[in-house]
This record gives C-alpha cells, sequence and structure tokens, in this order.
C-alpha cells in the first residue's frame, strides 16, 4: 500500500535502467532528438518514422479536425520573443492590461548586470516549445461532481454546463454513461446530455466505459466519447472491474463502433504517475496504455495524475516516455490537485509542448475510487496562469468566476479554486472604495 502523505520524490524517479527500457520498448518508434532531451525543448518536433509502429501523422481517422486549437508553438526565430512587452505576469496584467516596467527596473536591477545575449538565452529557454494557444477541457459536470455524495439536480447540473458553455470554453465533459451502482451520481447521464447536447459551438463529450455506455451515450445525443484505462492494474480493477488488457479489449470495441458513426473517442490513461493502491507507476506502463490507445484511433489522450501525487521530477520522465511513442499534440494532461503540484506540473507539460489541459472549474472533483484524491486543477487557476504566460485559451474568466460561484453555492462550499477567491476578494474590496 503506498502512502499519500509524500510526493513520489527523486529517490523514486524511474532508473536508468527504466529509461532504458522506454527507449527500447519504442524501438522502431518515434524517438526523441537525443541531443534536445533539455527542459523548455519540444522533444519530438521534426521528426519522421516509417516503420509500422511509428507516428505517421497522415493515416489517422480523425486527423480532419479542424479544431483551432491545432498546435502552434512559438516561434522564437520568427520573432515570437519573450520581452517585457509580449510577456505579461498575471498581477501586472490584473493591474493595467499591460506589463508594469517597474517589475524590469528598481526592485530588480540585478537583472541589468547581465547582459541582454544571457537574458534573451534564458527567455528562450523557458518559453521554446509552449503553445501559444492551450485547449481546455472543462471536466467538472464529470469529473468534478462524480464524487459528491449528496446528489446534484440534474437541473442544476444543465446550468453548470450552459453556464461553463457560455466562458468561451469550447470542449466540456457532461457526464458519464457508467453503471449507476458505480457512480450513482451521474445516473442522470441521459437527462444531462438530453438537454444539452443541442448547445452550439461547443464539444460535449461523456465517459463510456463499455458498449452499452456508447449505445446509451449515442442515443441521448452524444456526439463525442472518452473511454477511460489505467496504467495500474489495480486501479483497474477497482475503478471498471477488469485488467488493463480487457478494458483494452473493450475500448477496442467501443473506437470500432464509434468510427461507424464518425463519433470521436478520446483516450485516457488514470494513475500515471501513481496509483493507490500500487504506489509509483512505471513511465513505461503509461507509454504502453497510452500508444494502446492512440493506436486503436483515440484522437487525443489524456493523461491523468488521478491521485495527484506527481511533481515535475515525476511527471517529465513520465512524459518523455509517452511522447517517445505517441505524438506529442496528441496528448493532454489532467492532474489532480492533492499535493498543489498542478500548475507547476502543467507548466512543464507546456515546456515540452503540451497544449490541451484538462481542468474543473472551482477545482471541484476526485474519483470515487481513488481515496484520498483530491478535486482537479482548477480552471480559473489554469487560466489564470495562461493569461500570465500570454498564452491564449478564449476563455473568459470572469464568466468562469460566476460558473464556479453558481456551483459552489449549490454545493454549499468556497471556491477550491485560489484564482476565484482572489479575484473575488479584490471586486469585494474595490466595492468598498
Ligand atoms: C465498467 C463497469 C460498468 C463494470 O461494472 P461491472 O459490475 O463489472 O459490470 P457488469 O457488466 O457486470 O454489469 C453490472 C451492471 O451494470 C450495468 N452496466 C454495465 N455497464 C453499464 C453502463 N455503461 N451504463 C449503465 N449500466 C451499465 C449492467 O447492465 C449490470 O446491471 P444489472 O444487470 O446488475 O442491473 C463499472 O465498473 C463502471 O461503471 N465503472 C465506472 C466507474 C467510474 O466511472 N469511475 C470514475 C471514472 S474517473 C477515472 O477513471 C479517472 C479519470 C478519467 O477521471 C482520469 C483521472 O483522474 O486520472
Amino acid at each position: 500500500m503506498s502512502s499519500l502523505e509524500e510526493p513520489l520524490g527523486h529517490d523514486k524517479l524511474p532508473s536508468m535502467s527504466t529509461m532504458d527500457r522506454v527507449q527500447r520498448f519504442s524501438s522502431g518508434c518515434c524517438r526523441p532528438q537525443v541531443d534536445n532531451l533539455g527542459m523548455g525543448n519540444c522533444f519530438i518536433e521534426g521528426r519522421s518514422c516509417s516503420t509500422s509502429n511509428s507516428c505517421n501523422e497522415d493515416n489517422e481517422d480523425y486527423t480532419a479536425e479542424t479544431y483551432p486549437w491545432k498546435r502552434q508553438t512559438r516561434d522564437m526565430s520568427r520573432g515570437d520573443s519573450f520581452s517585457p512587452r509580449t510577456m505579461t505576469t498575471g498581477r501586472n496584467t490584473l493591474k493595467s492590461g499591460i506589463v508594469d516596467n517597474s517589475f524590469y527596473t528598481s526592485d530588480y536591477q540585478y537583472s541589468q548586470k547581465r547582459n541582454n545575449k544571457d537574458m534573451q538565452d534564458m527567455a528562450y529557454k523557458f518559453m521554446k516549445g509552449m503553445p501559444e494557444f492551450v485547449k481546455i477541457v472543462e471536466v467538472g459536470p464529470r469529473d468534478g461532481l462524480q464524487n459528491e455524495k449528496n446528489i446534484v439536480p440534474t437541473d442544476v447540473k444543465i446550468e453548470l454546463i450552459h453556464r461553463l458553455a457560455s466562458t468561451g470554453l469550447s470542449v466540456i465533459e457532461a457526464t458519464s454513461f457508467v453503471s449507476p451502482k458505480w457512480v450513482p451520481q451521474l445516473a442522470d447521464a441521459k437527462d444531462v446530455m438530453q438537454a444539452v447536447h443541442n448547445l452550439r459551438g461547443i464539444r460535449l463529450p461523456v465517459l463510456t466505459p463499455n458498449l452499452k455506455g456508447f449505445e446509451a451515450a449515442v442515443a441521448a445525443g452524444a456526439r463525442e466519447v472518452a473511454v477511460f484505462a489505467s496504467a495500474s492494474e489495480s486501479f483497474s480493477k477497482s475503478n471498471i472491474n477488469c485488467s488493463i488488457e480487457e478494458s483494452l479489449s473493450r475500448y477496442r470495441a467501443v473506437t470500432r463502433a464509434a468510427k461507424e458513426l464518425s463519433i470521436p473517442v478520446r483516450g485516457y490513461v488514470s494513475c500515471v504517475v501513481g496509483c493507490p493502491v500500487e504506489g509509483p507507476v512505471p513511465p513505461s506502463k503509461v507509454a504502453y496504455v497510452a500508444k494502446a490507445l492512440y493506436d486503436m484511433g483515440c484522437f487525443e489522450i489524456s493523461l491523468g495524475d488521478t491521485i495527484g501525487v506527481g511533481t515535475p521530477g515525476t511527471v517529465v520522465p513520465m512524459l518523455l516516455a509517452v511522447m517517445a511513442i505517441v505524438p506529442t499534440e496528441k496528448l493532454a494532461v489532467h492532474f489532480h490537485d492533492t499535493y498543489g503540484q498542478s500548475l507547476p506540473n502543467i507548466l512543464v507539460s507546456l515546456q515540452m509542448g503540451i497544449s490541451a489541459v484538462d481542468s474543473s472549474v472551482a477545482g471541484l472533483g476526485g474519483c470515487p475510487y481513488a481515496k484520498g484524491a483530491s478535486g482537479n486543477v482548477a480552471t480559473e487557476d489554469v487560466v489564470y496562469m495562461l493569461n500570465g504566460l500570454g498564452i491564449k485559451t478564449n476563455v473568459d474568466i470572469g464568466k468562469l468566476m460566476s460558473a464556479g460561484d453558481f456551483i459552489g453555492k449549490q454545493l454549499g462550499r468556497p471556491s477550491g479554486s485560489k484564482t476565484a477567491i482572489a479575484l473575488n476578494r479584490v471586486t469585494a474590496d474595490a466595492s468598498k472604495i
């Protein structure tokens, strides 16, 4: 039994032999460029692969996506520079919408002692590989609510989805078509889906653990689904009552059926860093499951730190292992905030070229089958950080906070978003002036 008292640290990082195994596992696949294996580089950019195991993106079923977030990373050579004018800190942006120059002058005199070239090099290393746009996948109505003990009324769930849709979010995971015996909170999946499936300009994926769930989802109007496997045998058993291999074979049936109806399928891998039962999970295992989901046609693979034990020290080797065999632009990250590590984990993921991030309004969430797991990283906190980095999301943070306030009031608890709490305080103080 692993302890959730401590984040998995360097002592538990995969050893070189683990990384060697990952390299062997990926033999014949897209390899990271060895001389580019530093932080801040885009590890698999520019690859070209020709084996059957390769990452040939032209022959995928879902590459016809005309999604606006199609990954564009900063190209420093074309002048997407990191400069005081283009980069803003969250605080400075809030103050004036432009960078407060004092940040770069009196308080930071020491920086002038460095020469400009050094500074530019540092900025280049920090920003290289970061996307210009991040797609946020809002999972609040599903992951956020599934663990709530008291049943949330269906019309509240529907209203939450409507409010989230008005924020500019382009993807909102609406519910799950799972067994109501396993997740009673989402037993109203059909009613929720029927009420929202016609929302325009928004994608509303739903979780489907098997063909039964897939068929019910489609009948209720779902036009996108997600399957969810685990990198840990024990968690697979406790979450979906089957082994990893059995789950993959169920999901092959789902992806086949979805393909016939041209329904895109997203794939999740849970426990990508640690498992509540088994402890540390080897990156090679995560890579194996991610590749299997990718090969069966999942258009995107979301890597979930289900119990939120990861730190950048464990997330980076995990991502390296996955990125060695699944194209980076097909990956998303999904962090729970148990140890407050989600934002640094997201930051390193962005630096490694990932441009899709799952999050949950007001930090709602937790998995009913992962004891000790806290909510997802709060969408407000992610948007705040991305705004500060100058990365677009198209999400209106004010509207997002009001959706968070709405669901917080319904659940009778304060927001789990530090940003929402802080910004609400700023507004309250301002109203007293
Ligand atoms: C997979 C099963 C169904 C297997 O559950 P089982 O008990 O092994 O299934 P079964 O085939 O023996 O069926 C048992 C009963 O469930 C029914 N059933 C069977 N399938 C369905 C369905 N789709 N929808 C509705 N009902 C269903 C089926 O008809 C039967 O009903 P009965 O005859 O007893 O009345 C179950 O274990 C289950 O529903 N698990 C889902 C648990 C869940 O949703 N967990 C939270 C997901 S969060 C997560 O995984 C992590 C993620 C994605 O958020 C990322 C991260 O944070 O890392």
